[in-house]
């Protein structure tokens, strides 16, 4: 059975402009229902402000902005929507539960939600500590905790692991995915590109204020590439784009990654060997989103030097 289900978060044309900088810069995206969406970029490329924008704390420059149906910071909206943006503000001399307790009271959620937020992000034996003793990533789980108090239909969380330590951040991971699976949508960010395989069904890969690339993580993660390692280099990857097309080839990590049929493997290998290449590795491995990240981002900054040139 096939159904068309509205999009949660609708974006087209997004921008914001501060001055001459351009945070964002004519984004599109869609976050489908049920799914964990990644939105990826390194800093300073526009995830914050476009998050911002999609909670209603700032306001685009151009673009249409679709949240949940309505327009972002419209009240019926904001309802139906947890968010975990910068760090949140909690009374550090208060409990996690009386933080959390002030925060019902003012939202209108009943006591017991509380308990069960606890519950999920795993705070329970600890909610009657003062919030100035938690750990940075205890800290961040009572954060998503508040997030989450008004069950919302869509969590929308910025760089959720950033400043955790290696635990913290298996923590964080594991509550992401589990609040994944119940139905509920989450849109986080992200400069972690394993973070983002690890835990999103789709992600979006931002750069310069630029949308560059929306992948399936599954789908992604199902392509492969050949890894060729020979000397020279440069010869063999001319060698390589000449039969394939130069979109197949890159370099990468002092090695060749080439899309390639795994079928033609030994037809590319006597083709370089008969160059008098010297092939010392000819692999596949699994595509990984860091090397389309990486491919992605280079090509972009090259074109935008390109266009500053010209
Ligand atoms: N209020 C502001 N005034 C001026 N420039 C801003 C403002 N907010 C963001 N910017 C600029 O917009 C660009 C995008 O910033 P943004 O914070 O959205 O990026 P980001 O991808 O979230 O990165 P980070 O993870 O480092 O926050 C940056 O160049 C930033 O300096």
């Amino acid at each position: 059975m096939t159904t068309t289900v509205a999009p949660l978060v609708e974006v087209t044309g997004l921008t914001k402009r501060y001055g001459d900088t351009i945070a964002v810069d004519g984004v599109d995206l869609t976050v489908r229902p049920g799914e964990v969406y990644g939105f990826l970029g390194p800093n300073g490329a526009g995830k914050t402000t476009t998050l911002r924008i999609l909670t209603g704390l700032i306001s685009p420059s151009s673009g249409q902005v679709r949240v949940l149906g309505g327009r972002p910071g419209q009240s019926d909206v904001l309802r139906r929507i947890g968010s975990l943006i910068e760090a949140p503000a909690f009374y550090p001399y208060l409990s996690g539960l009386d933080n959390l307790h002030l925060l019902a009271e003012y939202a209108g959620v009943p006591r017991r939600r509380i308990d069960e937020v606890l519950e999920l992000v795993d705070l329970t034996s600890r909610a009657r500590d003062r919030f100035s003793t938690y750990s940075l990533g205890m800290k961040q789980r009572l954060g998503v905790a508040a997030a989450l108090l008004k069950d919302p239909e869509l969590v929308i969380l910025d760089e959720p692991t950033n400043g955790l330590d290696p635990a913290g951040m298996r923590d964080m991971r594991q509550l992401i995915r589990e609040l994944g699976t119940g139905g509920r949508t989450v849109l986080l960010s992200s400069h972690l590109l394993g973070e983002v395989q690890q835990i999103c069904d789709r992600v979006g890969i931002i750069s310069h204020g630029r949308m560059v690339a929306e992948h399936d993580v599954r789908e992604l993660s199902a392509q492969q590439d050949l890894v060729i390692s020979a000397k020279p280099l440069d010869k063999a990857e001319r060698i390589i784009a000449d039969l394939l097309g130069a979109d197949a080839v890159h370099a990468y990590d002092r090695t060749l990654r080439v899309q390639v049929d795994p079928a033609r493997t030994a037809e590319l290998n006597r083709h370089l060997v008969e160059a008098g290449i010297a092939v010392s590795e000819l692999r596949t491995t699994e595509r990984a989103l860091e090397d389309v990240f990486f491919q992605l981002t280079q090509n972009d900054l090259i074109q935008e030097e390109k266009t500053d040139v010209g």
